[in-house]
C-alpha cells in the first residue's frame, strides 16, 4: 500500500474496537488492550537491556526537550517481530515502509516536550533523515504499562489527552490530505510523576526504508 491518507485510515477503522479519536483537522485513533500482556513484559524486559539516551532530530537548544531513554529493538527478536505483525495488520502498510521499531522509557521526571514526529522539510537535517525513505507518515505507538502517576501523551491542538494504559494503541497520520506535514498532530509525552513508562513507537514512511 503506497496510500498513506485514506487507505491507511480505512483500513485502521476496520479493526475491531477501533476508537476513531474526535479531533479537528486530524486522523487520530486508538485500541484498548491492542497489545496482549505476555509480549508487553517480554518487551519491557528488551528494553530495558537496551536503553541509551534519546535523541532528537534537529537540536533546539533545550538539553531538556526528550530526556528519556531510548531501544532500537533488536528487528530478529520474535516479540519485536509479533509486534510488527500486529501494526502491519491493523494499519496494511508493508513492513518495507517501517522504520526500525523504538522503545522508550521515561523515568520520573522525564518527557518529551511538544513536537511533531515529522521531520520540517526547512530543518537543517532535513535531508540527512529524508533522503531515502522521505517523510515520516504513520505514528503507532502503544503504551507497555501504566506508571503511577503522570506520562500522558497530550495533544494539544487537537485537545486530546492519553493516559498511559497497558496495551492501548494509539496512532494517528502525520500529513495533510494534500501530502504535506500537519501541525496539529503537534503532542507531548509529559513527565511521569511516579513509577516508570514503556511505550514502543512505530513510524513508517513514504518510501521503502531499505
Ligand atoms: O511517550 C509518549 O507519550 C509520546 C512519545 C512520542 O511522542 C514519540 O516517541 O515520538
Ligand atoms: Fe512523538
Amino acid at each position: 500500500m503506497t496510500d498513506f491518507g485514506e487507505a491507511v485510515t480505512a483500513h485502521v477503522r476496520s479493526w475491531p474496537k477501533v476508537q476513531k479519536v474526535p479531533a479537528p483537522k486530524l486522523e487520530l485513533f486508538t485500541v484498548r488492550d491492542f497489545v496482549p500482556e505476555a509480549m508487553r513484559a517480554n518487551l519491557i524486559a528488551l528494553i530495558d537491556t537496551k536503553r541509551r539516551p534519546s535523541t532528537i532530530a534537529d537540536p533546539n537548544g533545550d538539553d531538556y526537550f526528550r530526556t528519556s531513554e531510548t531501544c532500537d529493538l533488536p528487528p530478529d527478536d520474535p516479540q519485536v517481530q509479533a509486534l510488527r505483525d500486529l501494526f502491519t495488520r491493523i494499519s496494511g502498510i508493508d513492513i518495507a515502509y517501517a522504520e526500525p521499531s523504538q522503545g522508550q522509557r521515561y523515568d520520573v521526571g522525564q518527557e518529551f516536550k511538544n513536537h511533531t514526529d515529522y521531520f520540517e522539510p526547512t530543518g537543517a537535517d532535513f535531508q540527512k533523515y529524508c533522503s531515502v525513505a522521505g517523510q515520516r507518515t504513520w505514528t503507532f505507538m502503544v503504551y507497555l504499562n501504566e506508571p503511577e502517576a503522570g506520562g500522558a501523551t497530550r495533544f494539544k491542538v487537537a485537545g486530546k489527552t492519553f493516559q498511559p494504559e497497558a496495551g492501548r494503541l494509539v496512532c494517528w497520520n502525520n500529513m495533510r490530505a494534500d501530502g504535506t506535514p500537519n501541525p496539529a498532530t503537534l503532542h507531548h509525552g509529559m513527565k511521569v510523576r511516579k513509577g516508570v513508562k514503556y511505550v514502543i513507537t512505530q513510524w513508517y514512511r513514504e518510501r521503502p526504508w531499505k
